[in-house]
């Protein structure tokens, strides 16, 4: 028998309806068609867009989605709840409401939960059925496909399984081509939803899907125990955006499908696309994608013990589930004071410097980094000065472009409140001795200025640098104002990015150390000779 796209195994997304009930999300329509369009690209069967009818933002969407988005991949879906009581399903504007948005396919959510139906809808068990059956038969009738979101299905299940397995037939029977199991709540384990999921199936023989939100931290492992069990459909959003915790993720889940399961729901190439398409989709709904989201984070394959590393050196495999290749990520090395030799000869190799042969220069940099390190340096997030220091040893002397004889910068307290920063700067470069002052917004903006009008002349690159990130943190909380201080600065020269660390127990000593290395490094990588 041929297999029909009704067959498929369905990957269903609601990133554009639950995921934007995440509290901090608010998604413009033209948000949502961007996100719509990243998941189309990535693969998913279906994207459920919103609630037409009910939020006026989803009803544009709609409309605009219709007219602008090719979809290549996926179908759209409207969702949308049951009939009122004692309405039929043709007079009640909700539900024709979402024949209006044109979507062809149509989620419906239904109450499973018999508390749910007498305290929340107020009507009888009875007229919850009728609701479920009339409006998924009257939409089948208007061409619609019908899934239907049993919500709170698996407490209902606690309390009154016969009722709520009542519902899912009458669903299924009147034409629903899936039937999904909500754990609204969240609160289910996986073997509880493994054993619900099994007995519907056997007791009904509708087609089964999984909604899992996050509130155990389960969400993940109870759409996977629900697939498991015969659940043939999950819905889940991009980065487990969702009500309250969140909903089960579609990355580890697709993931996990496809790498684990050997399963195929997604198109050919669509994982190796999953990291940018994650980030992506953070980036539209305006927060930071999670470093350490599995499969996708920044720090998903980034290793930072010394032990990881050597045997990583023989073979990535043994500290590795699976190749960061796969899901589009990459392997990285993390140097600090855990780190071993292992860990910086790696390190060099990710930098383009291959330090096999050279066992005592490795050495001599693990104990510098770790000398360092205690001192309150840290290179995991400053590799461009781990790579100076791996440089100075490598040389017997540091990269250096220039000579500091001294700095100074002030603050002055106005009358009016304002303050004035001002930066004098002493250096020599190319035999040259320069002093330059300049003005800025705070002190460390105008040692930044006053070193950029001392040095653009003899290095015009620097033109191009900018400062795009610093970052302070006190290191010895206890000690108050006269704490040590780490500053991390992150630099850009419009084409790649780097970052720097200074240490100090001055903040503007700190950021000066920071500012010094992240020239260095930005000259050294536009190629000019080090000289001072
Ligand atoms: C589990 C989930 O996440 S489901 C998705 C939930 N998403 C949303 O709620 C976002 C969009 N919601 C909305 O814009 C509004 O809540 C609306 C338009 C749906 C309803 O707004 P209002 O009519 O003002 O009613 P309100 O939100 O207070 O109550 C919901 C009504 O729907 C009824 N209802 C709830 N679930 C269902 C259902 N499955 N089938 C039929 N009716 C339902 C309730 O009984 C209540 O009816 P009542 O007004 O006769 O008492
Ligand atoms: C439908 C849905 O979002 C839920 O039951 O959680």
């Amino acid at each position: 028998m041929t297999e029909t796209p009704e067959d498929r195994f369905h990957v269903f997304d609601t990133t554009l309806r639950d995921g934007a009930q995440r509290e901090g999300i608010n998604l413009s329509v033209s948000d949502k068609l961007a996100i719509a369009r990243h998941l189309d690209d990535f693969g998913v069967g279906f994207i459920e867009g919103g609630w037409p009818g009910a939020v006026p933002r989803d009803t544009e969407f709609f409309r605009r989605a219709r007219e602008e988005v090719p979809f290549r991949n996926a179908e759209l879906v409207a969702f949308g709840s049951t009939r009122k009581a004692g309405v039929r399903a043709e007079d009640d504007p909700q539900v024709l409401a979402l024949l209006e948005s044109k979507a062809p396919v149509v989620c419906l959510v239904a109450k499973s939960h018999d508390r749910h139906v007498e305290l929340a809808l107020r009507t009888t068990l009875e007229e919850n059925l009728a609701m479920v059956a009339d409006t998924v038969a009257f939409l089948r009738e208007q061409g619609r496909r019908v899934f239907v979101d049993c919500e709170h299905f698996f407490d209902g299940y606690k309390g009154n399984a016969a009722y709520a397995k009542q519902v899912v037939s009458a669903a299924h029977e009147a034409g629903a081509e899936v039937v999904v199991l909500c754990d609204t709540n969240g609160g289910m384990l996986p073997d509880g939803v493994r054993d619900v999921v099994a007995e519907v199936l056997a007791a009904t023989g509708a087609r089964l899907g999984m909604h899992a939100q996050d509130d155990t931290g389960c969400a993940v492992a109870n759409t996977l125990a629900a697939v498991d069990a015969g659940a043939t459909h999950v819905q889940c959003t991009a980065n487990g955006y969702g009500e309250r915790v969140g909903n089960a993720n579609l990355f580890p889940v697709v993931a996990a499908l496809e790498l684990k399961r050997g399963m195929k729901v997604l198109p050919d190439g669509a994982l190796r696309e999953m990291t940018r398409i994650s980030h992506a989709i953070a980036e539209v709904v305006n927060l930071t994608p999670s470093t350490h989201q599995p499969y996708v984070g920044v720090s998903a394959f980034a290793h930072k013990a010394g032990l990881h590393a050597s045997a990583i050196k023989v073979d990535p495999d043994l500290y590795q589930h699976i190749d960061p290749e796969e899901v589009g990520n990459t392997m990285r090395m993390l140097v600090s004071d855990m780190a071993g030799r292992a860990s910086v000869e790696l390190k060099g190799r990710e930098l383009g410097i291959d330090l096999s042969g050279d066992r005592a220069l490795v050495g001599r940099v693990v104990d510098r980094v770790k000398e360092q390190e205690l001192k309150g340096y840290s290179y995991e997030a400053a590799d461009a000065s781990f790579e100076l220091l791996l440089r100075a040893e490598a040389d017997g002397a540091p990269v250096r472009y220039f000579r500091t004889e001294s700095w100074r910068a002030i603050v002055e307290d106005r009358p009016d409140g304002s303050h004035a920063n001002e930066a004098t700067v002493k250096l020599w470069a190319k035999g040259e001795r320069i002093v330059a002052t300049a003005e800025g917004k705070g002190p460390v903006h105008a040692l930044d200025r006053a070193l950029r009008v001392a040095l653009e002349q003899i290095y015009p690159q620097l033109a191009e640098f900018e400062l795009v990130d610093y970052k302070v943190r006190i290191l010895e909380g206890t000690h108050g104002t006269e704490s040590t201080t780490r500053v991390l600065v992150t630099t850009s020269d419009g084409k790649s990015e780097w970052s720097t660390v200074g240490v100090a127990d001055n903040v503007i000593a700190a950021s000066w150390q920071a500012l010094d290395d992240a020239y260095a490094y930005g000259l050294l990588r536009a190629g000019v000779e080090s000289q001072e």
